[in-house]
């Protein structure tokens, strides 16, 4: 498949009250592992960027390279930045370490548009809400992201902007039969506990 997979983990985890997301449970797992072993099915390296390497189990850094950001903590262009520089791959998956849902079949489609269309990157657009960090990007665009960071340009959207991307919508995901739950996320502990209560799995 030519891809790499980007877990970001280098955020404050603030409105969890600083708890690390990608090692809370869902179901018999913590977040992280189900991360893992999605990303496998397509990705030939998985790269794990954190400034707390001490928190993950050592399973982790067996099954992951792990590192740190270059330029750190601006945000998750900080962990683009720093794993764009190492991926081995034309093509780079990136996601956030608080989405339980991650999909293989939803990335490799996005590849798969991406590459048809020639663009730099594929975004999922649902509700007209974009989510770059469950996106596709050719990993050459570590050079505009690096740009961006030095002129203290922190923001997603701003990427966005820069690159041509492809937004890929509803009706995308409905003709391939693609599950949309790949872009949720976990951002407070009444998130979290709803999600448990409703036996998420
Ligand atoms: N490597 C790296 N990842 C980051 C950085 N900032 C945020 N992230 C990651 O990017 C994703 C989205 O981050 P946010 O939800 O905006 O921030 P957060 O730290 O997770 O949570 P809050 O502190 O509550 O906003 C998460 O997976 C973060 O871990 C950073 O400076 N470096």
């Amino acid at each position: 498949m030519e891809i790499a997979g980007v877990i970001l983990a280098g955020g404050q985890n603030r409105r969890m009250h600083g708890q690390m997301k990608a090692l809370l449970p869902i179901g018999e797992e913590m977040i992280i592992e189900r991360q893992v072993r999605e990303m496998k099915r397509i990705c030939q390296q998985v790269i794990l960027v954190t400034q707390q390497p001490e928190v993950f189990p050592a399973w982790v850094k067996r099954e992951v390279q792990v590192i740190g950001d270059e330029i750190a903590g601006c945000g998750p262009l900080s962990g683009m930045d720093a794993a764009f520089a190492v991926a081995a791959t034309p093509y780079v998956w990136v996601v956030a370490c608080d989405m339980p849902y991650l999909s293989a079949v939803v990335a490799a489609a996005l590849k798969q548009e991406l590459e048809r269309l020639r663009k730099e990157a594929a975004i999922p657009r649902l509700q007209g809400k974009d989510h770059p960090l469950h996106g596709v990007y050719r990993v050459d665009t570590g050079e505009r992201i690096r740009e961006l960071l030095l002129r203290k340009q922190y923001r997603v959207k701003e990427l966005l902007q820069q690159l041509s991307c492809a937004y890929v919508e509803e009706r995308f995901f409905a003709e391939q039969d693609l599950s949309t739950r790949c872009v949720i996320n976990i951002n407070t502990r009444e998130e979290y506990e709803a999600f448990v209560k409703q036996g998420a799995s």
